[in-house]
């Protein structure tokens, strides 16, 4: 990990490679220009240009502000550099005045400034003290922002976020976003927790490691990268990869690029229709178990495979099936089995 004490205190250059979409339309020009951050010893704090307003330098400034120099790996602490990635990212959530964002890891704060110049007012949970006390000390005094110290894998969306939503929102709109630049590492754990309330959230738009992106919004069928939260996503949600975001813009570099994608949350009417959702969920992760066996054999401890292969039949799948072939035709060979046959 690089200390941001050795970092260069020149302004950031464009980079001149041009960030490239794997499989998605060419991405926005901003994402072209990435900051060159390099590894140069250096004896003092790095020191930014005075009245610099550009990502680069609020993001150092930020940082060495608190003398807090050596971003957490483990909390995958990789800051954005280039503030036309969060203006993209917060324009690709449609973020407009009047909207609630919740806002995972603000760290030194720049995607949050971004949120509040949309006109939103911000919800941010942030895990590190030191950047909570940051961004508070940054923005303290607008009303438009409410940071809490926590864990976001142990937050509770119900009691703490809907009534800050209902004060806040003054039921001008029913609906708030997610809208975050995730650290790596919990990106997964985020999806489940958050995709299933769409009662809550009409739009997530994360930044995550590109190779995730790819496998959340684009597996398909019949391909080894189809696995079940690809079911889960698209049970919940319309997902969308967006575009991909040079690693380059990030400080301290991490050793992959990321990319923006965007989930469209489905209200509970539009789900598939399952008697229950985690009975539905396990007979998925059965038929994944086996994912190269049929069906009739990975889900036999739910129903013979009688059972199995007449609601197969019954919605026009063979019975010799795998599992990797289905998409959300699982949840109708679940309600088959479990409703109408009445297995266990
Ligand atoms: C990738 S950085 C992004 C920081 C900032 N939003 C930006 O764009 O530069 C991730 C942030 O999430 C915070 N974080 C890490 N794990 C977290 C967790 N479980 N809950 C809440 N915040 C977390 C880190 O401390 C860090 O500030």
């Amino acid at each position: 990990m690089v200390a941001l004490t050795s970092l260069s205190p020149a302004p950031p250059r464009p980079s001149p490679s041009p960030a490239t979409p794997r499989r998605r339309p060419p991405p926005p020009p901003h994402v072209i220009p990435s900051p060159h951050v390099r590894s140069r010893p250096a004896p003092t704090v790095v020191s930014a240009t005075p009245g610099a307003t550009d990502g680069y330098h609020s993001t150092i400034r930020s940082l060495n502000s608190r003398g807090r120099h050596v971003p957490r790996k483990s909390l995958g602490q990789n800051y954005m550099l280039n503030s036309k990635v969060n203006e993209e990212l917060v324009a690709a959530a449609g973020v407009e005045e009047g909207d609630v964002v919740l806002e995972i890891g603000p760290g030194t704060g720049s995607l949050t400034e971004a949120l509040l110049a949309a006109g939103a007012t911000v919800f941010a949970v942030e895990k590190d003290k030191h950047m909570a006390t940051l961004v508070n000390d940054r923005f303290g005094s607008t009303e438009q922002l409410k940071i809490i110290e926590e864990d976001i894998t142990k937050f509770n969306v119900r009691s703490h976020f809907v009534p800050f939503l209902e004060e806040k929102s003054h039921h001008s709109k029913k609906y708030a976003k997610v809208v975050s630049n995730l650290p790596f590492n919990i990106s997964t754990d985020v999806v489940k927790l958050l995709l299933p309330t769409g009662d809550v959230f009409s739009d997530m738009v994360l930044l995550l490691q590109d190779e995730t992106a790819l496998r959340l919004a684009d597996a398909s069928i019949q391909t080894p990268e189809y696995r079940p939260i690809n079911v889960f996503v698209n049970f919940y949600s319309e997902p969308e990869y967006k575009f991909k975001v040079e690693r380059t813009n990030f400080f301290p570099q991490p050793k992959v690029d990321g990319a923006v994608i965007s989930f469209k949350l489905k209200n509970a009417g539009d789900y598939p229709p399952v008697g229950s959702q985690k009975s539905f969920f396990s007979m998925v992760n059965s038929a994944f178990n086996g994912k190269r066996k049929m069906l009739r054999k990975s889900l036999q401890h739910l129903c013979s495979s009688s059972e199995i292969e007449a609601a197969l039949t019954s919605i026009g799948l063979p019975v010799t099936v795998i599992s990797l072939s289905l998409s959300l035709s699982l949840s109708h060979t679940y309600t088959h089995t479990h409703e109408e046959k009445s297995c266990a």
